[in-house]
């Protein structure tokens, strides 16, 4: 049966020799184009790019062979050659890892699988330059060889396989794949390097590239003459096990590099031994960029675990609450047994121990960050915070400590503020957190239901992420003070004193400035389009504004689950009016004290108007401009 990759991937034909020509997956093409001709000035981290690959193959042979050792019989030290033609010109890069057979070759190399990647690539532009750093986000690996080659050739014999293919191919249409001789298991890389790219010929050129990107990978990378001498090239260690003084910030981000295949460097670094109960050693990175894929649905925890320095998985996804998804590195753990399985992983209760160690350290460095710099704090804030919280909505023990880490726009300050900076400037009187949700900062900020808190000079957060609305309700509140939307009917400004006010008049019955007359009136003619209807408090430049019930749903929330299908109907609002606007002044006179009094087209379009300005679409737009224009008609006819 062909595999997926086999379909994509298009077999043109067939020689004597056994060798196929594929085409490659539409994507790849589109990604090599890019690559070969866009990335150029930094082109020499193409072995950076190789490099990482042998040592993930490396490692992943040093997982398999603690079960079944046999698998690198005769050739047990891992380690990376690079060798030279100087008349062929071809550099090529060996490593005795896992290999690859005739399937992996084509899977790996003529189809991008990880998931996420290939949609990604659908969505570049085919300008050059947003293209270029698009792909900085998520690097693009093997094929960065073809920046200097202009054809490869991949040797690869796959560990407890007697087979060797050879996949070749000048990264343009597609590519040969055949049988080949080769002696050990493993890959081996050739670059038929392109004329202008001599200089990786020379070991001194490559030594200064091998040590300023790939000084970290812990297997030893050598350069091997022609004689045979070889002659190492890093310092292969873990750098994870270094003493912190030994490692300077180039070190630190070129691995953090290496983990993450990313181009930006780490907004933040972390490296730790924790010591006690149980033993772990950390090397963990919060990125500067967002991850392309942070918000993928197969996107899991991509820490790497490592037990007792080698390998094991960087699918353990128990080892990282999901809302910190965005970290990467390595953990070390001296306590999990080598030969651990994915399936002891789960629920396993050291893996638990260290995530939760893990969330908080990596909680009480961004708390230490976020007061000693603050705009460096909001930046990450501005990537990343919503994922932290989505901690909030999943219940997480540190819930109280992630509270104070989340930052807020709010209508009277500008840049970012938290928790407690809101609870400090509360108004006298003002017994709770207010907040308004919606998809924009600045429209909400035009939201007539805020004119009242504007007036007496009341913050309200704009919640404009749409995982506020979940886990607002789950929190509930904040040092005592419950987080309550303005777009409910409670909010109650009544209580609270205005910014200038200096004396301690009661203003409560502020709003009973009648128009009881206008409420009869409308509530014969809106029926049940409408909840309630009633004089506010809460405006004051506006006439009209539409609320939700005191224990309905916030009504943000309601349209972001009518547009996913997840409600059916609306609950009617309650039509809030502003008893100090002249045109509800003059409608209130015209009802009459009984609401007898002939309004005309006015009571739908004031509920209309309140639902435009709502952002809501009318249920009959036909029926609300005919009546305006007839309004219009009276006015100026
Ligand atoms: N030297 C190698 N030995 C064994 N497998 C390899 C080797 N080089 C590449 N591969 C396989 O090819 C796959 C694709 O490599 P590629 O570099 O394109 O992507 P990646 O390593 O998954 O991620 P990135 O693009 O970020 O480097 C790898 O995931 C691996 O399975």
């Amino acid at each position: 049966m062909a595999t997926k990759a086999e379909k994509k991937t298009t077999k043109a034909s067939g020689t004597e020799t056994g060798a196929e020509t594929m085409g490659f997956q539409a994507e790849v093409g589109r990604l090599l184009d890019i690559v070969a001709n866009a990335l150029y000035s930094e082109r020499e981290i193409f072995l950076r790019e190789l490099i990482s690959n042998a040592a993930d193959a490396c490692d992943k042979l040093r997982y398999l062979a603690i079960e079944a050792p046999a698998l690198t019989d005769g050739d047990p030290e891992f380690r990376v050659t690079l060798t030279v033609d100087k008349d062929a010109k071809t550099l090529t890069l060996a490593d005795n890892g896992i290999g690859m057979n005739r399937q992996d070759l084509i899977d790996h190399l003529g189809t991008i699988a990880r998931s996420g990647t290939a949609a990604f690539v659908d969505n570049l532009t085919g300008d050059k330059k947003k293209d270029v750093s698009l792909i900085g986000q998520f690097g693009v690996g093997f094929y960065s060889g073809y920046m200097v080659a202009d054809r490869i050739s991949v040797t690869s014999r796959r560990a407890g396989e007697e087979e060797a293919w050879r996949w070749t191919s000048d990264g343009r249409t597609g590519f040969t794949i055949e049988p080949a001789e080769k002696d050990g298991r493993g890959t081996a890389i050739t670059l038929h390097l392109k004329d202008d790219a001599e200089e990786y010929l020379d070991e001194a050129e490559l030594r200064r590239v091998v040590k300023t990107y790939s000084d970290h990978i812990p297997f030893p990378i050598e350069f091997v003459k022609a004689d045979g001498e070889a002659n190492r090239l890093n310092e292969a260690s873990a750098l994870w096990t270094r003493p912190k003084s030994e490692i300077d910030d180039q070190q630190y981000a070129e691995f953090y590099r290496h983990v993450s295949h990313g181009f930006d460097d780490p907004w933040m670094t972390l490296h730790f031994k924790a010591e006690g109960m149980i033993e772990y050693a950390g090397l963990v990175f919060i990125p500067t960029e967002r991850p392309f894929d942070l918000f993928h649905p197969d996107r899991m925890t991509k820490l790497k675990l490592y037990v007792k320095r080698v390998f094991i998985t960087e699918e353990c996804e128990d080892l990282l609450p999901s809302w910190l998804r965005f970290l990467r590195g390595v953990v070390d753990s001296e306590d999990l047994p080598l030969n651990v399985s994915r399936e002891m992983l789960q629920n396993n209760p050291v893996v638990s121990k260290i995530r939760a160690g893990l969330a908080k350290r990596v909680l009480g460095e961004l708390s230490k960050k976020a007061e000693n710099d603050a705009d460096g704090y909001a930046s990450f804030w501005d990537k990343f915070g919503l994922v932290m919280k989505e901690g909030l909505y999943e219940g997480t023990a540190d819930k109280e400590a992630l509270l104070k880490l989340c930052r807020f726009r709010s209508t009277t300050r500008d840049g970012l503020i938290s928790l407690e900076d809101y609870v400090a400037g509360m108004k006298d009187g003002q017994d709770a957190i207010y907040y308004i949700a919606g998809e924009d900062a600045a429209a909400l900020r035009k939201s007539p239901q805020l004119e009242g808190f504007a007036a007496k000079g009341v913050e309200v957060l704009l919640m404009t992420d749409p995982v506020d609305e979940f886990w607002l309700p789950m929190i509930g509140e904040f040092d005592g003070k419950a987080f309550k939307s303005v777009t409910r009917a409670g909010a109650d400004l009544s209580k609270i004193k205005k910014a200038d006010a200096d004396s301690d008049e009661d203003e409560s019955d502020e709003a009973e400035s009648v128009v009881d007359g206008l409420v009869i009136a409308l509530k014969l003619a809106l029926g049940d389009a409408v909840k309630d209807i009633r004089a506010t408090d809460r405006l004051t430049s506006s006439a009209v504004c539409l609320v939700a019930d005191e224990n309905g749903m916030d009504m943000h929330l309601e349209r972001l689950l009518k547009q996913h299908n997840r409600l059916e109907q609306s609950n009617p609002r309650i039509l809030e009016l502003n008893p100090t606007h002249p045109l509800i002044v003059a409608l209130n006179a015209k009802a009459g004290p009984d609401g007898k009094g002939d309004l005309g087209a006015a009571p739908a379009l004031l509920l209309d108007q309140a639902r435009i300005l709502e952002g809501e679409t009318l249920p009959d737009p036909a029926d609300f401009a005919k009546k305006l224009a007839d309004v219009m008609a009276k006015a100026f006819g």
